[in-house]
């Protein structure tokens, strides 16, 4: 078993409530209110600055040069790549970049924000890597799923666009990039007196994972 399989079947209980929660259902079968999903692009925006900054102390971390060139390869597919879906999603809502910016953090992009960093400034590469695991191959594993469902590319899918962002090649192949570097670092630095430490790390991001979900569902509930 893989490293990274290792960590989910360790983790499953939280795997699953992060990857089949109820929002992401809901971007499915378009079925989400829009209140929970802007609140969520709207943290996620946020959410994505503090990530940028992670990748930013995954280059200083980096042992090696290689280590270096893959971290900022993660930090330019989120400045660069991902943050403008978000910036054009939330155009159509006539909210700006700078709005983004200023939007008040909820305490839930916080506590998974602060652990992500903290976790990587307590720990070495591969401690960082782990807590971001469940961010970049969760979202790959979530919207391959996603993308399989028959209302998930409707025209009358709201949402059709997110899912196809994060189903389609280019974020794949990110994901996939990912894992595999994480992989070969868990190869070089993985002892097994190390392994009840990363599996903590691993379910304790996925847990924030799945309360990100909760805070922006919670919004939908509230105003239906
Ligand atoms: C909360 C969250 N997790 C993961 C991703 C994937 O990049 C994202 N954009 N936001
Ligand atoms: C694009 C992206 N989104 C979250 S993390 C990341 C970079 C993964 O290397």
């Amino acid at each position: 078993m893989s490293f990274f399989e290792r960590l989910k079947t360790e983790a499953s209980v939280e795997w699953r409530a992060y990857t089949e929660h109820p929002f992401t259902n809901g971007l499915a079968d378009g079925s989400l209110p829009e209140a929970a999903f802007r609140h969520y692009l709207v943290q996620d925006y946020l959410f994505l600055i503090e990530f940028a900054r992670a990748y930013a102390l995954a280059v200083y971390k980096s042992p090696r040069l290689a280590d270096m060139r893959e971290a900022a390869a993660g930090l330019s597919a989120i400045l660069d790549v991902e943050m403008n879906l978000h910036v054009k999603l939330c155009a159509e809502w006539g909210l700006s970049p700078s709005d983004l910016e200023q939007a008040p953090p909820a305490a839930e992009m916080l506590a998974y924000t602060r652990y992500v960093l903290d976790a990587g400034m307590r720990g070495d590469l591969l401690a960082l890597k782990v807590a971001l695991a469940p961010c970049v191959i969760g979202y790959a594993e979530i919207a391959t799923r996603l993308a399989s469902r028959p209302a998930a590319d409707a025209a009358s899918n709201a949402y059709r666009v997110w899912i196809a962002e994060y189903a389609g090649v280019p974020y794949q192949e990110v994901a996939a990039k990912a894992r595999t570097h994480m992989e070969h670092l868990a190869d070089l630095y993985a002892t097994p007196a190390r392994e009840a430490e990363l599996i903590a790390i691993f379910k304790e991001a996925t847990r924030l994972e799945a309360d990100f979900w909760e805070m922006a569902w919670r919004t939908g509930q509230a105003v239906a």
